[in-house]
C-alpha cells in the first residue's frame, strides 16, 4: 500500500464504524488491518468498518448492481465479516450523501444480506427496510455468572439470541461473550440483547455483540428484540393484522423499529458523520505485518 488512503468516521446511537471509501475494490483490506483500523488505542477505533465499494466492482455484489450502486462491504471490529449491520446501513447512506453520490430520499444499499432500501429524511433521520425476520424455534439459553434466561433466536440476516431480564445490570460487564447453550446452537457465534421494558411497547436493551463486543448499539439487534418483543406481548402483526411498533433504547440513543402485517421491518435512528482523514498507509503495512 504505497498511496494514502481516505477514511471518515461515523456512528449511529453510538455503534460506531471507520468508512473506507473504495469505489473500484482496490484496496486490500485483510482481518489483520481491519482489526488495526477499529483498535481504539492504537488504530482510529471503531465497533466495525464500513468498507464502501461499487456493486459492480465486488464479487459478492456483482449480482446485485443493478439494484444498488453500492455495496457495503461490513466487517465486525475483530476483523470478521457479517451478513448484516442495521446501523452501519444508515451511516453508509449518510456517508454517500456527504459525498455527493446520493442526494436526500430513497436510495438502495446492497449488503450481504441483500438489498436494502433507505429513506435519507431532512430532519437528519435514516429509516430502512431490514427485510423480514426468521424465528426458527427452539429452545436456547442465555447464561450471566449464576444467572440464566431462556431466549428467543432471531435471525436478521445475522443472528440474535434475545433475552428478556429483570435489570440490565444483571447482564455484567460483558467483557467477554455471554454463554448461550446448548452448544453448538450458534457455529457461527451469535449476538445476544438482554432486554428490560420501559413501558407499553417500549423497551431498552443491552447488546453484546459477535465479533466487536459490547456495543452502544446495534440496529439487527433492536429488530429482532422488537420482534421477540411483539410475539411475547402477543402483538405478531402476521397474525393480529396490525402494524407494531416499538421504541427501543439502546445505551447510545433511541431507535424505532415497526415490523408490518406483511412481516417487513422498518427501523429509523440518527446517523451522523464525524470526521475525515487519512490513513498512513506505512502504519497500517505495519500494522498487519
Ligand atoms: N452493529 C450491527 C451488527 C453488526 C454485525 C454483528 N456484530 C454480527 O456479527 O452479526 C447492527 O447495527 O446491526
Amino acid at each position: 500500500m504505497s498511496t494514502r488512503i481516505a477514511f471518515l468516521k461515523g456512528h449511529g446511537t453510538e455503534n460506531d464504524f471507520v468508512i473506507v471509501p473504495d469505489p473500484e475494490n482496490s484496496l486490500d483490506l485483510p482481518p489483520a488491518a481491519v482489526a488495526a483500523l477499529c483498535d481504539r488505542r492504537a488504530g482510529i477505533g471503531g465497533d466495525g468498518l464500513l468498507h464502501v465499494v461499487r456493486s459492480a466492482a465486488h464479487p459478492e455484489a456483482a449480482g446485485m448492481a443493478a439494484e444498488a450502486e453500492w455495496f457495503m462491504d461490513y466487517r465486525n471490529g475483530d476483523g470478521s465479516v457479517a451478513e448484516m449491520c442495521g446501523n452501519g446501513v444508515r451511516v453508509f447512506a449518510r456517508y454517500l450523501q456527504r459525498a455527493g453520490h446520493v442526494t436526500e430520499g430513497d436510495l438502495t444499499v446492497a449488503t450481504r444480506g441483500g438489498v436494502k432500501s433507505v429513506h435519507l429524511a431532512k430532519n437528519g433521520d435514516v429509516t430502512v427496510g431490514m427485510g423480514r425476520a426468521l424465528l426458527p424455534g427452539g429452545e436456547v439459553t442465555v447464561r450471566v455468572g449464576e444467572r440464566s434466561w431462556p431466549a428467543t433466536h432471531v435471525n436478521m440476516g445475522n443472528p440474535h439470541a434475545v433475552a428478556f431480564v429483570e435489570d440490565l445490570a444483571h447482564a455484567g460487564d460483558l467483557r467477554t461473550a455471554p454463554p448461550v447453550g446448548p452448544d453448538g446452537a450458534y457455529p457461527d457465534g451469535v449476538n445476544v440483547e438482554f432486554v428490560v421494558d420501559r413501558g407499553p411497547r417500549h423497551v431498552a436493551l443491552r447488546v453484546h455483540e459477535r465479533g466487536s463486543g459490547e456495543t452502544r448499539s446495534c440496529g439487527t439487534g433492536a429488530c429482532a428484540v422488537a420482534v421477540a418483543a411483539a410475539r411475547r406481548d402477543a402483538a405478531d402483526p402476521s397474525a393480529t393484522g396490525t402494524p407494531a411498533t416499538y421504541t427501543v433504547d439502546v445505551p447510545g440513543g433511541t431507535l424505532v423499529i415497526t415490523e408490518r402485517s406483511d412481516g417487513e421491518i422498518e427501523m429509523t435512528g440518527p446517523a451522523v458523520i464525524v470526521a475525515e482523514g487519512e490513513i498512513d498507509p506505512a502504519w497500517l503495512e505495519n500494522a498487519v505485518r
